[in-house]
Parts: C-alpha cells; sequence; structure tokens
C-alpha cells in the first residue's frame, strides 16, 4: 500500500536511495519512473487497456517538448530522452505481463487506478526535466558522462535492489543520456 501514496505524498527522496555521483538524482528519478512501471502493468494486466498507448505516449513527449521549450532544456535531446524512458516501462510491463502469464501466483491482486499513476509520472517528467538542465554541463563531456553514469547506475541497481528486468530497462533509459546534442562548443 505504502509504495501506491508514497511519491504523492513526500518527496522523490524519500523513495529511491539517491545513486552516486553527479548524476545521481537523475538516475534516482529514472530508477523511480522504472518502479512505477511495476505499477502501471498491475493497472493493465488482466484488462484491455494496451501495454502501448500511442496516443498517450504522444501526448508526453509533446508536453516534454513544450516544458523544455520554457525552460531552456535542449527540447530535442528531452524528447529523446523521454522516448527511452518510455521504452523502458514497456520493457518492464513486457516483462512482467509475460511473468505473471507463467506464474498466476505472482500477479497482482489489487489494480491501482491508471489515471492516478499517469499523474505520478506527469511529476516525475517535471522533476526529470529540472534534473535535465542541472546536469547539462556533465553530459556535455563524453567520458565524464560515461564515468558518472556508470557510477549512479551501479549504485541505484544495488540500492534499489533492481532484478534483471529492470536493469535492463535501466540501461535503456539512461542511453541518450550522455549523447551530444545541440550546438557543438556550447557546453563550455
Ligand atoms: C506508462 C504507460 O504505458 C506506455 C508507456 C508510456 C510512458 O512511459 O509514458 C506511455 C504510454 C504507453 O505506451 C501508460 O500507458 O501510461
Amino acid at each position: 500500500m505504502a509504495a501506491d501514496t508514497r511519491a504523492a505524498t513526500g518527496p522523490a527522496s524519500a523513495t529511491v536511495a539517491e545513486p552516486l555521483g553527479k548524476l545521481g538524482p537523475l538516475t534516482g528519478l529514472v530508477i523511480e519512473r522504472i518502479q512505477v512501471s511495476d505499477d502501471v502493468a498491475a493497472s493493465k494486466f488482466g484488462t484491455d487497456s494496451p501495454i502501448e498507448d500511442p496516443v498517450r505516449e504522444a501526448q508526453v513527449l509533446d508536453s516534454v517538448r513544450k516544458q523544455a521549450e520554457a525552460a531552456g532544456v535542449n527540447a530535442d535531446a528531452a524528447v529523446a530522452f523521454f522516448r527511452d524512458q518510455i521504452t523502458a516501462s514497456k520493457i518492464v510491463q513486457r516483462g512482467l505481463f509475460d511473468r505473471w502469464t507463467a506464474h498466476p501466483e505472482e500477479a497482482p491482486t489489487t489494480r491501482p487506478d491508471l489515471g492516478s499513476i499517469r499523474s505520478k509520472l506527469d511529476g516525475l517528467a517535471t522533476a526529470l526535466l529540472a534534473e535535465l538542465k542541472d546536469t547539462e554541463q556533465v553530459r556535455g563531456k563524453p567520458v565524464a558522462c560515461r564515468v558518472q553514469l556508470a557510477l549512479a547506475g551501479v549504485s541505484g541497481a544495488a540500492a534499489e535492489h533492481l532484478d534483471a528486468l529492470h536493469r535492463q530497462a535501466l540501461r535503456a533509459a539512461t542511453d541518450s543520456v550522455c549523447r551530444p546534442a545541440g550546438p557543438a562548443g556550447s557546453n563550455g
């Protein structure tokens, strides 16, 4: 029960132990979004709601582009990053659907409300965009970014006891974090 209400009632730092390094806060939010994907899967499993919802995806990416432009974050980079978040969510959902189909005794016994979960994802998107802005400098330095991303990923996955499925999702979700975007020479 606590897992369903925690993000709505407390700061993100109360839910995911902060991964290490300069990309720790960003990675912590990425992990939190991946964990919310478990709730998304539970809300859809055994219903007519498909894992993939292109209309909702377009809304998410449109909102991200607008928020990025308003906040002075590279909008193309932000959209690419959120495409990866969506891919990661679907990796988790497909993996859990397969697991729950093969082992029905592991399937969730309650069905959380998808609308509330999407509100939580919207809040996480705003926090993630703020972290994209805060990490622009390190993300623009390829070697430092790779080192910091590895540090944050390893420490965050261990602290949260992520299984193979959720680690696979974390790799997909962070695929574009260190990819240079925007005009050359703009990252100091
Ligand atoms: C998370 C959901 O599942 C999928 C993943 C999405 C996302 O990560 O934002 C959006 C739509 C769906 O394709 C959802 O339906 O809300």
